[in-house]
């Protein structure tokens, strides 16, 4: 096992995305307990960390995103296909595990498993940001107001400017 698992760039997974042809990335770590290669993976990280090295961190990122072809899985997917294809073009752990997968579901990973991703080409998560909003504005009492005098100014103006003239022209 392991000899024709290929290391792939984001880039190169995220173009199988359609029905034809369908790659998920999926943190290996979730196999840890079924895959001979994660327990041998697993070991290796205890000793590293038993060592103190520093090398834990990188053997963890480079390593545990797996990828997985589930093209011929689409039909057969309990969830459907439009769910594994929603879940192409990112890091699919998340929408995976939130869907509380068994046992076996995860046993069937192995089948479909055919590399890893360098983990350096992964974009980072991008924390969720609020829309930019209309700044609102809750006292529209004051809004209203300021309208009625841009209006109203102008207009005293001009007719104290016309009662003067009219004023000095009588006298
Ligand atoms: C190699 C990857 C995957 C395999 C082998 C797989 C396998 C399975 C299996 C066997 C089931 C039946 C229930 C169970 O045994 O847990 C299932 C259900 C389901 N899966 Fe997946 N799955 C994979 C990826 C995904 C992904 C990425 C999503 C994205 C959200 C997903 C969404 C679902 C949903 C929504 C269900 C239905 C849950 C329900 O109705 O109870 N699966 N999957």
């Amino acid at each position: 096992m392991g000899g024709d698992r290929k290391v792939f760039t984001f880039e190169e997974v995220t173009v199988h995305n359609n029905h034809k042809d369908c790659w998920l990335i999926i943190n290996g770590k979730v196999m840890i307990e079924i895959s001979i290669y994660s327990k041998i993976k697993a070991e290796t990280e205890a000793l590293l960390l038993r060592r103190g090295s520093g090398e834990w961190e990188g053997i963890q990122n480079q390593q545990y995103h797996e990828v997985y072809d589930v093209t011929k899985f689409m039909e057969d997917h309990p969830g459907g296909d439009e769910v594994l294809l929603s879940s192409t073009g990112q890091d699919a752990t998340d929408d995976f595990e939130d869907v509380g997968h068994s046992d076996s579901a995860r046993e069937m990973m192995g089948e479909y498993c055919i590399g890893d991703v360098d983990a350096s080409t992964v974009p980072l998560k991008k924390k969720y940001k609020i829309p930019n909003q209309p700044h609102y504005n809750q006292d529209k009492t004051s809004e209203f107001i300021i309208k009625i005098l841009q209006f109203l100014v102008p207009l005293a103006i001009l007719g104290l400017a016309f009662g003067i003239r009219l004023y000095t022209k009588s006298t």
